[in-house]
């Protein structure tokens, strides 16, 4: 009744100064704790409520290249109640990439988001694993995997057989509209490289054919080539793989009031949970089958090289790897919640990443043709023309003005744009000191483009890692250890990147070995779009085997 009467005697004006009260008090405290912080580094101001959420567009590589022309390679920003350090430039990373299993300070890539609990994915795998204990189990069972030369040669083995397959297809679409001896075929090779790379990581990841080059074929033919496979549809498979990726900046970023209720959000939160479950479903059903069939191959029989193998049969009774893994105290099998996480990870990280960049390949070399030409002949020396052109590993390697052109294609275009580390104990970097719980995001593409690391650095010129041309380029600038990150470093670093290299050089050797390519324009701008990562829109070029 008391409450009552006071609410009753206050005019319009007190209760907009009530309102206000709290707000400016809220205003004034959170300005006071900004402006009076710490160990302060230049960058924009953060505003009540939002934070820096205003400078927020969707594209991670402007707002972090913005961020280093305004304020400097080392600068910071505010954004989901946490200090985030933005830093473009190799020197200051040092620290942060060098690779320690005692000491845990950039251990991790997150922390604990219940989020990415929802999602299915805390705790899990390694791309987005808070639990340091567990990242450490999976990571060194997917480092075993991947990382064994067995895994590499059974790789080099299927991108025979899948480039292989691959130039049938294109035969097959070439001579449908043939109008001379010779068939020629234009088509978009973004769309290719993205089922190639599927395919390569569904085969050695997990053993099972995913068609995804076969599926996109029968698209394009009247007639269709028919198989079997546990992924009905693999055109929605790759699809669910974008889709799981730009779901989860909403599992990570978002409250979950904001998941749950904001309309736009909500419905892209449901779309991006159906889709896991479809992933899941699948993942699962290729574990449940390899399972069954380990079971059914005779103790003491070799047995395949795929991860998925690896990972059911590591510390098992049938393992004789284990003395790795046992030294480090993780002497238990995997369960299959966590070898979905790896596989899921192997998928998400090996798709996207490795087609983008071989798109960006032909681009770069059809649009500069003294570099291809170059390439052509290296091609050439190696697998002479009209040869069985069956590739091996260490022939591979020898191709080093190709590895020259993934290179500064990667250093022109990092697919992933910024490496995150979470500081998990207080500090120092650059002479700066940094609290635990503050984020670093390390800005690929600044540190790519650094004008005291690389001289004319928005210039094409795969030189600059030709071994035979390094004094030219060493001259002046000293390259820093840390300059190019296109595979990441320290703990983190890809697990795949073997793997990406040998697809990467197969494609670039039957591409260009066999064919004369082309791009259907020209003048055509690269269609980059830069999101949470960089990939290539459509890339139409015109081939034909080479004569
Ligand atoms: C050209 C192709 C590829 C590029 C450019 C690339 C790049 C990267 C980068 C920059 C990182 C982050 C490293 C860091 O934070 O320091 C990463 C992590 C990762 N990549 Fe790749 N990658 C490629 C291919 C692959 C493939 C084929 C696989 C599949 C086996 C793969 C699986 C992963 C996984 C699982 C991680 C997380 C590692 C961890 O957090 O410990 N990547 N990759």
């Amino acid at each position: 009744m008391e409450i009552y009467n006071i609410l009753s005697a206050l005019k319009f004006a007190d209760f907009l100064i009530l309102i206000a009260f709290p707000f400016i008090a809220y205003v004034c405290q959170f300005y006071f704790k900004y402006f009076m912080r710490p160990n302060k580094l230049p960058g924009p101001l953060p505003l009540p409520f939002i934070e820096c959420s205003y400078l927020l567009t969707g594209n991670s590589k402007q707002l972090l290249m913005s961020l280093q022309k305004k304020y400097g390679d080392i600068c910071e920003f505010y954004l989901t109640g946490s200090r985030r350090i933005v830093i473009s430039r190799p020197e200051y990373i040092e620290k942060i990439l060098t690779p320690s299993n005692k000491d845990t300070t950039f251990m991790l890539r997150f922390p604990y988001f219940e989020g990415l609990e929802e999602l299915g994915v805390s705790g899990k795998g390694i791309i987005s694993n808070h639990d340091i204990k567990s990242w450490k189990f999976n990571r060194q069972f997917f480092d075993n995997a991947v990382l064994k030369p067995s895994f590499n040669s059974e790789a080099v083995e299927w991108s025979n057989k899948l480039t292989q397959e691959l130039e049938n297809y294109w035969e097959y679409l070439g001579k449908l509209n043939l109008s001379s001896n010779e068939w020629s075929l234009e088509t978009d090779i973004t769309n290719w490289a993205h089922r190639f790379a599927c395919d390569m990581i569904s085969i050695v990841i997990t053993g099972e054919r995913s068609y995804s080059m076969a599926s996109y074929y029968n698209v394009h033919s009247p007639v269709k080539v028919t198989f079997e496979t546990i992924i009905e549809d693999s055109e929605r498979f790759i699809q669910g793989f974008k889709n799981h990726l730009s779901g989860f900046i909403y599992f990570l970023y978002f409250s979950p009031f904001l998941r749950h209720h904001i309309p736009f959000i909500k419905d892209q939160v449901k779309a991006t949970l159906k889709n896991q479950d479809y992933l899941f479903e699948i993942l699962d059903s290729m574990i449940k089958k390899r399972r069954k069939e380990i079971k059914e191959i005779p103790v003491g029989t070799e047995l395949r090289n795929d991860m998925l193998t690896s990972l059911i049969i590591t510390n098992t009774e049938r393992d004789i790897n284990r003395v790795n893994i046992a030294r480090d105290n993780i002497f238990r099998p995997m369960t299959d919640v966590e070898i979905r996480a790896n596989l899921l990870d192997s998928f998400q990280g090996g798709i996207d990443t490795t087609a983008n960049t071989f798109s960006f390949i032909v681009y770069y070399t059809c649009q500069y043709p003294q570099v291809k030409q170059k390439m052509i002949d290296e091609i050439d020396s190696i697998f002479p023309p009209n040869t069985s052109f069956h590739l091996k590993y260490d022939e591979l390697l020898k191709l080093e003005y190709c590895n020259a052109i993934i290179n500064e294609v990667s250093r022109l275009h990092p697919i992933v744009i910024e490496l995150q580390r979470f500081v998990k104990n207080p500090c120092e970097i650059a002479g700066h000191r940094f609290e635990a719980g503050t984020v670093i995001h390390i800005n690929t593409n600044g540190i790519h483009t650094h004008k005291d690391h690389w001289p004319n650095p928005e210039i094409f010129d795969p030189n600059r890692f030709y071994k035979k041309n390094e004094s030219k380029y060493m001259k002046n600038k000293v390259r820093n250890k840390f300059s190019l990150l296109i595979f990441g470093g320290g703990l983190h670093i890809c697990p795949g990147r073997k793997l990406a290299m040998i697809e990467l050089l197969s494609l670039m050797v039957m591409l260009f070995g066999k064919y004369d390519v082309e791009l259907v324009d020209i003048n055509a701008p690269l269609k980059v779009k830069s999101t949470a990562t960089t990939t290539c829109g459509e890339l139409p070029i015109k081939i034909k085997p080479r004569k």
